[in-house]
């Protein structure tokens, strides 16, 4: 059976703190993050403008832009998500239940990367 696993890479810069961390991680900080939303399917589109595709990139990045614009890109991310403590796998399942709750098709995945060393991919089961 043919499968296609798609991404869609996205940046932004944020600050974060882990409140609870034993280290250097609890104070305030920032990061340049790197983020890919994957989405993985079975058929490809047929017909039409993305005839070929399993979903046009540039439609992705329309499900992508409003969490940059409004919580992401320059945010202080305890603040925007939420969460008590937006570790990266926090804020890799965060992306992905906004990006679910929008309506974004076919999603499998969505990873993070905080540093150039470390990162997580959250795959919902
Ligand atoms: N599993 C996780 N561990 C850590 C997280 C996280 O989100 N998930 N976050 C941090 C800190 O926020 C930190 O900013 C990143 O940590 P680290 O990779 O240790 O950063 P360094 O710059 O010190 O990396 P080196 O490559 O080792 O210099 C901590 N842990
Ligand atoms: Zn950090």
């Amino acid at each position: 059976m043919d499968q296609w696993v798609i991404y869609k890479e996205f940046y932004f810069e944020a600050a974060h703190q882990l409140p609870n961390h034993n280290g250097k991680c609890r104070r305030l900080h920032g990061h340049s993050w790197v983020g890919r939303v994957y989405l993985q399917g079975k058929t490809l589109h047929q017909h039409g403008s993305q005839q070929g595709m399993l979903m046009d990139y540039g439609e992705i990045k329309k499900y992508i832009q409003p969490l940059l614009d409004h919580y992401l890109d320059h945010y202080y991310l305890n603040e925007t998500t939420g969460l008590e403590n937006p570790t990266s796998e926090e804020i890799a399942k965060w992306i992905f239940n906004q990006l679910e709750k929008a309506g974004c098709p076919n999603l499998y995945a969505v990873e993070i990367q905080e540093t150039c060393t470390s990162g997580c991919k959250y795959i919902k089961d």
